[in-house]
């Protein structure tokens, strides 16, 4: 069985207008559908703005749908209130920046123990030793229990989120750009715990970066979204040279790499607004390959292998990359 499934969903916001009238309409997310398989990694990418965290924030429990379904284990998530709190032990989450994710006046053993505190999980003692394991697994010295996230460097205190978000022992771990707001020096730490941890809790993953060569690294399959929609989703593998969206090209193509040289797809002009998203294909005002069919409906899913779809009508065609 899938350990997550999204159907269909929609968020919409509703912002004051800047004209006279009303309110306007953000689309942040757009009949997004996804499955996540026990112990896989999910990459996803897109430029800023597209509705990576809005998605994540869908599967964490932290955004209502404004329609469409999202499923844990075959359970709706937003049905009943007794669900949702299986939810949150099942899904772990770790933010971009752990400096504001952290309460700067908790100690860290106090922090990493919180969801057990919360869910009281356990006599006192046994929530100390499981606070030492958790600590231990992510590599943190027990020298740190009595500190506060102010005296830890930038990746222990992601160490601290991470143990915090494995605490009840989650099958699905969502990371919203967990190494963005690290020194470069300590981001592949951080990046190898990560895999180390998959590994060895079978943890299922959804994984949001800009970037884009660290995603491939990380993830078993690549969703690609733009303006609020998933335009494709592939095996890892396949990405770049398989990928069939222009869009997913153009991203991997802007990120320059000796093994891997590709022809560069360079876009012109902003992103539109997700105020009044363009009719049809969302990509259509900045895609080098758009025809006038473009506007008239959005692209619908098209297969090109196993696991792999596409919302486009003038694909890319593979390319040699290793
Ligand atoms: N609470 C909100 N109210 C109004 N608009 C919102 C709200 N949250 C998100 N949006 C809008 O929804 C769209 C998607 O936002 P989201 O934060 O999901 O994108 P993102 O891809 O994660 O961006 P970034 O990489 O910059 O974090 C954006 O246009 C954003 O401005």
């Amino acid at each position: 069985m899938s350990l997550l499934e999204l159907d269909g969903v929609h968020v919409v916001h509703k912002i004051r207008s800047s004209g006279l009238l009303g309110r306007d309409s953000v689309h942040a997310l757009t009949d997004a559908s996804l499955t996540v398989r026990p112990g896989e990694t999910i990459g996803v990418v897109g430029e800023s703005g597209c509705g990576k965290t809005t998605l994540a924030k869908v599967v964490v429990g932290l955004q209502k749908p404004t329609r469409g379904v999202v499923r844990f284990r075959g359970k709706p998530l937003w049905e009943r209130s007794s669900v949702r709190r299986d939810f949150g032990r099942d899904i772990g989450m770790i933010f971009q920046d752990p400096s504001t994710a952290l309460n700067r006046r908790m100690s860290i053993a106090r922090i990493v123990r919180d969801p057990l505190d919360v869910h009281q999980v356990g006599t006192p003692a046994e929530r100390a030793e499981r606070v030492r394991e958790l600590m231990e697994l992510v590599g943190l010295p027990a020298s740190v229990a009595d500190a506060v996230p102010g005296q830890l460097s930038g990746g222990q205190r992601q160490r601290v989120a991470i143990a915090r978000a494995l605490a009840l022992e989650p099958s699905l771990l969502v990371a919203d750009e967990p190494t963005s707001a690290l020194d470069v020096s300590v981001r592949a730490q951080i990046l190898n715990l990560l895999l180390d941890l998959r590994e060895r809790l079978n943890l299922g993953m959804i994984f949001v970066s800009h970037d884009i060569q660290t995603v491939r690294k990380m993830s078993d399959r690549i969703v690609t979204m733009y303006l609020g929609r998933i335009v494709e989703d592939a095996p890892a593998a396949a990405i770049p040279g398989e990928a069939r969206h222009p869009y997913t090209r153009a991203l991997f193509s802007a990120t320059p790499s000796l093994l891997n040289p590709i022809e560069p797809i360079v876009l012109t002009g902003p992103v539109p607004s997700a105020v009044n998203p363009p009719s049809g294909c969302p990509f259509r005002t900045r895609c080098p390959k758009a025809t006038d069919e473009c506007a008239e409906a959005v692209p619908p899913a098209s297969e090109a292998g196993a696991g792999h779809t596409y919302h486009c009508i003038h694909p890319e065609l593979e390319v040699s990359v290793r």
